[in-house]
């Protein structure tokens, strides 16, 4: 019978793209296809009515799929933006004083940005005024205005967020601590209005939908109408992929929608299967990665090599290295040619020497598979709980050096700092920096007080993201701008900066966060990709040192991503990589508990409109 879901005629496509996603995009697509057809050939799931039937129906373009969405749960006002009001979960210890009774979503005009494409600050138990709710770009400029920042694993966190956030709107009982804004305000309104008291009219919530679990693990547990949704949203993205303006975030929709969907209808045996296929991927990779397999095969396009050959180059048994070839060959990491040769392939080049993915494997190899290895005796060491760290944490005991931070361990291996310098490359280019934080403020008032620091980088490594804000506003000048880093960081890194025309002038500060306070007074204090790094009681020690030298209208920055509970796939893997240097993602009420420790409240939220990461400001909590 003729597969209901028909994505062969799309792999030509994803095929030419180039990102992290694509493997994942094939497979899944791939193992989408099979597991639904082959459950519509035994026509288990068909006959009850789980699985929409293959029947052709007219396919809704996507503003029509927005349209029919938006128009089911909402209401619409006279400006033509649409407002959803979803009540607060019970709660005794919620202080929302500046919030409404229900809680309001803003959803952009033409319907595409559902529960996106604006920033708020509200989350249950976080009491910010609605001044700090701001708008961000739509999330198709999200997905399509950046070379750099293809479909990568946090936008596709972002689409899964996406599709939760979706579902959560529909949910008038279900857990909204993620899911929606708080205050009613539309994206055209300033921000100083305040949040109207009651819901707009006609916005009565839809009967609740059942929870909805994403990825591995969620076997048969999704409703019908979620597997309908799920199956019509690959169809539909499927369908988008074909124009050049939706074709990321349609790609990254299939994948995140095919994702959940191989969760639900994969048997139990088949999900545990799977475990064992990675295990066997990440040990050949291994290998390879140190043979130089995948430096010394021929990298030009069309180009193989033979078996016997590439044994020979690499020292190796042909035997052996066939077998393992063909773990990557059977999995779509390497390519087999009829009869007794081997290609690369996108994902393959990939993790090369000089490639950051190549660099990204061996750090995660370290600190998830090694670590993980010995993750048993640390607990027995240490006690079945999070790592509390600076030192003492799974990669610096796996190394036989507990009483080092991770950075410590990391700055004795000159060839390991290259690597993460490698593979912090790649995070950086997927990770969105700009067009979150509104920075018109800063400017203004960096522009009356000149002889006041304006840009203070806490942990800002070489600067490169200092020149990210220097490049896209000049009007921050170099000489209120300062890095702050370890001595040998920031030793390295002055000297490079000579030569760079964004970072000439810049005041570079030696400096160990977890112990001195930084340059007094700052208007802004900015830490990106910092307070992951740490657990709770580390990083409340870090923002107090800073607290300790913010005048009231400084401000403190953290850039990082926003988890949601349940976290989705790829936020649950950081989450867990992170475990293992002693660190931790966190939701905005966990950033919310950690800053009040420290004697900050969050004063906004910045939020990114394609993918779950964020800018959280906040204030010395005893000022205005
Ligand atoms: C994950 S990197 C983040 C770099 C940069 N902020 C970014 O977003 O790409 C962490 C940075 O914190 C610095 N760092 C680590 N421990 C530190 C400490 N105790 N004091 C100051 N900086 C530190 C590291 O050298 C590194 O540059």
């Amino acid at each position: 019978m003729a597969p209901y879901l028909n994505v062969d005629s799309q792999m030509n496509y994803i095929n030419q793209t180039s990102d992290f996603a694509r493997a994942d995009a094939i497979n899944t697509l791939k193992a989408v296809q099979q597991v639904v057809n082959g459950f519509f050939a035994q026509g288990s799931l068909r006959d009850k009515g789980f699985i929409p039937t293959p029947e052709p129906s007219p396919i809704p373009r996507p503003e029509e799929l927005a349209q029919a969405i938006t128009n089911d749960i909402v209401g619409q006002n006279e400006t033509g933006v649409l407002s959803i009001s979803v009540p607060m979960p019970p709660s005794g210890d919620q202080d929302m004083k500046d919030g409404p009774d229900a809680r309001s979503v803003v959803v952009s005009e033409s319907g595409t940005s559902i529960a996106s494409g604006y920033t708020t600050n509200a989350e249950p138990g976080i009491n910010v005024p609605a001044s700090a709710v701001r708008q961000t770009s739509n999330v198709t400029q999200a997905f399509s205005g950046g070379a750099d920042r293809t479909a990568s694993s946090d936008a596709i966190d972002g689409g899964a967020n996406e599709l939760l956030n979706r579902a959560n709107i529909s949910d008038a009982s279900g857990p909204s601590s993620e899911a929606v804004a708080a205050a009613d305000i539309s994206p055209r309104q300033q921000q100083d209005e305040p949040p109207a008291s009651q819901p707009p009219s006609g916005t009565e919530p839809k009967a609740p939908t059942p929870p909805h679990p994403v990825g591995p693990g969620a076997t048969g547990s999704l409703s019908p109408e979620r597997l309908r949704f799920l199956a019509n949203q690959i169809s539909c993205s499927v369908d988008e992929m074909s124009s050049p303006e939706t074709s990321e975030l349609a790609r990254l929709r299939t994948v995140t929608a095919a994702m959940e969907l191989v969760g639900a209808v994969r048997p139990p045996p088949d999900t545990i299967m799977s475990l064992f296929v990675n295990m066997s991927m990440v040990s050949a990779v291994k290998v390879f990665q140190s043979w130089r397999v995948f430096d010394i095969m021929p990298a030009g396009k069309g180009e193989s090599i033979s078996y016997a050959e590439l044994a020979e180059k690499v020292n190796a048994e042909e035997a052996l290295l066939i077998r393992m070839a063909w773990m990557l060959s059977s999995t779509g990491i390497l390519r087999h040619e009829e009869p007794d040769r081997v290609a690369h392939t996108p994902t393959s080049m990939m993790l090369r020497e000089d490639q950051p993915m190549g660099s990204m494997f061996k750090i995660m190899y370290t600190n998830v598979v090694e670590a993980s290895a010995i993750l048993p005796a640390y607990f027995e060491t240490y006690g079945r709980r999070e790592p509390v760290g600076p030192a003492h944490i799974p990669t610096s005991f796996l190394a036989g050096k507990s009483e080092l931070e991770y950075f410590e361990l990391l700055n004795q291996d000159p060839e390991r700092v290259k690597m993460f310098m490698r593979a912090m490359a790649i995070s950086n280019r997927r990770v969105p920096t700009l067009g979150m934080y509104e920075m018109d403020s800063v400017l203004t008032q960096a522009a009356e007080e000149p002889d006041r620091l304006a840009w203070v980088d806490v942990g800002g490594g070489n600067g490169h993201t200092l020149k990210l804000f220097r490049q896209a506003f000049p009007a921050l000048r170099a000489e209120q701008c300062a890095v702050q880093d370890l001595p040998e960081v920031v030793e390295a890194a002055k000297e490079l900066a000579e030569n760079d025309e964004l970072l000439r002038g810049v005041q570079w500060h030696p400096f160990n966060f977890h112990k001195q306070s930084p340059v007094k007074g700052a208007l802004i204090y900015y830490l990106r990709h910092i307070a992951r790094d740490y657990s709770d009681s580390v990083l409340t020690n870090i923002l107090r040192n800073i607290a300790q030298s913010m005048r009231p209208d400084s401000r403190l920055l953290i850039a990082e991503q926003l988890t949601v509970t349940p976290p989705p796939v790829y936020s649950a893997f950081k989450d867990y990589a992170m475990l293992t240097i002693g660190g931790k993602e966190r939701t905005l009420e966990q950033f919310n508990a950690v800053g009040a420790a420290a004697g900050l409240r969050v004063s906004g939220v910045f939020r990114d409109s394609g993918t779950p990461h964020a800018v959280v400001e906040f204030a010395l909590a005893n000022s205005d």
